[in-house]
């Protein structure tokens, strides 16, 4: 299914790469509101030293009044920022670079400031854990991993009353409205209405159906390309364990971004959090946990976390492994709204492009579950994008607030 690549010229024409410089447009909010909050949030959580602390608001003033400054000469990833996925913006300011990459170098600098990539004793130390710890730990998650015993299913049966279909459908939906649980979001008080069907501007449920039918005949591997820890990732390690017990893959690969990113992106630290807490907690949650426990440990379930997760970068870019990797599997799914951004192009694309169109360079079967948490969007049917641009949302609301999500899926 591969096609050619537009001209990147003819791509900027028709949808330009979204940018931080429009006063009053969501990517500004998130560099003079969003982070602004972060880093308070981040220095009152942990007893960073004067030096780490004083980094990280020389950081957060660069990025609204100075300029991109370059990593030092000493970072060991100095080659990728400045080789590969140096697109020339190195001395713009911040706004005025696409938002995507900027934004992802925001987070590199933030763990550079930290401390967290530099010898020193903040080595190694996830600035987000202890906002990450404490959802994990929270009553909500107990309240999640006890339904799975209760009547949480459709129609208030309980998930064994459910057929395989339905099942597939509930876990499916619960992975993806998990992508509503994000740290980021919440900072400046992101908080969505309740999520279910009526919520989705894209609804492909029926064809991930087929697709998963289909990897499961072929004894297919599917990966799953992860977004948040905690809430989020709690429902995707669920809806791996599905796919691996019901056959509809043979392996799964998670993907998980190397290091901490985006406020609560899930590493491999959080996905043995999220399996330590599954394991220890009773009924159904434990059982499936000790089989993503076993399934870890023979190679069912393998966990890859690919520098390529955390490049500036959309996956049109990807290197030749990470090409090969997703060529090879049955599907991809990726989840959230980064990675959706990272799939599509950040761009202004028309909302009425079709997903299949956006994603045709991509090497194999792929899916999204996302919830809308920034300005692009595709795929969306003609009426639909009219009833919410109608329905007393013209603003656009709908497309950051996480009140809406879709299932995208290009086979
Ligand atoms: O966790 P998710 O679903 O990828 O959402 C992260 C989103 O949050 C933002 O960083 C804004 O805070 C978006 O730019 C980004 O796409």
């Amino acid at each position: 299914m591969e096609r050619r690549e537009p001209e990147a010229a003819d791509t900027e024409a028709a949808a330009p790469e979204i940018l931080g410089n429009v006063p009053g447009s969501f990517p500004w909010g998130v560099w003079h509101d969003r982070h602004p909050a972060l880093v308070e949030r981040l220095l009152h959580a942990t007893p960073y030293g004067p030096g780490e602390r004083q980094a990280l608001r020389d950081l957060l003033a660069e990025t609204l009044d100075g300029v991109i400054q370059p990593l030092p000469a000493s970072a060991r990833d100095r080659e990728l920022w400045h080789g590969d996925w140096d697109r020339g913006h190195f001395g713009k300011r911040w706004t005025d670079a696409p938002f995507l990459w900027a934004e992802s170098y925001f987070y590199r600098r933030l763990r550079e400031a930290l401390g967290y990539s530099v010898p020193g004793p903040w080595r190694g130390i996830d600035p987000f854990a202890p906002m990450k710890d404490a959802e994990l730990a929270g009553d909500t998650v107990d309240g999640e991993l006890a339904a799975l015993d209760g009547g949480s299913g459709p129609g208030g049966r309980s998930p064994d009353e459910l057929s395989p279909d339905e099942r597939t459908d509930a876990l499916v939906l619960a992975a993806l409205w998990g992508n509503r649980a994000d740290l980021g979001f919440r900072i400046t008080g992101g908080e969505p209405g309740a999520g279910g069907a009526e919520s989705l501007v894209a609804d492909e449920r029926p064809a991930l159906r087929e697709l998963l039918r289909a990897a499961g005949e072929r004894r297919g591997r599917i990966v799953l390309v992860a977004d948040n820890a905690g809430r989020e990732l709690i429902p995707d390690l669920l809806l791996i364990d599905h796919l691996l017990l019901t056959g509809a893959a043979a392996e799964v690969a998670l993907h998980v971004k190397p290091h901490p990113y985006y406020v609560s992106d899930a590493t491999t630290a959080d996905v043995l959090a999220g399996l330590r807490r599954l394991v220890a907690a009773p009924g159904t949650a434990g059982e499936t946990g000790r089989r993503l426990w076993e399934a870890m440990s023979t190679g069912r379930l393998a966990v890859r976390a690919h520098a390529f997760s955390c490049a500036p970068l959309t996956y049109a870019a990807m290197p030749g492994d990470l090409r090969a990797d997703f060529g090879t599997a049955a599907l991809t799914i990726f989840k959230g709204d980064l990675n959706y951004r990272r799939l599509v192009g950040d761009r202004d694309w028309p909302a009425t492009i079709p997903f299949a169109e956006v994603t045709g360079y991509f090497p194999g079967p792929v899916a999204a579950l996302r919830t809308l948490k920034s300005d692009v969007v595709t795929g969306l049917g003609r009426r639909v994008l009219d009833t919410l641009d109608a329905g007393g949302a013209a603003d656009g609301a709908w497309r950051t607030d996480g009140s809406r999500a879709l299932v995208q899926v290009r086979p």
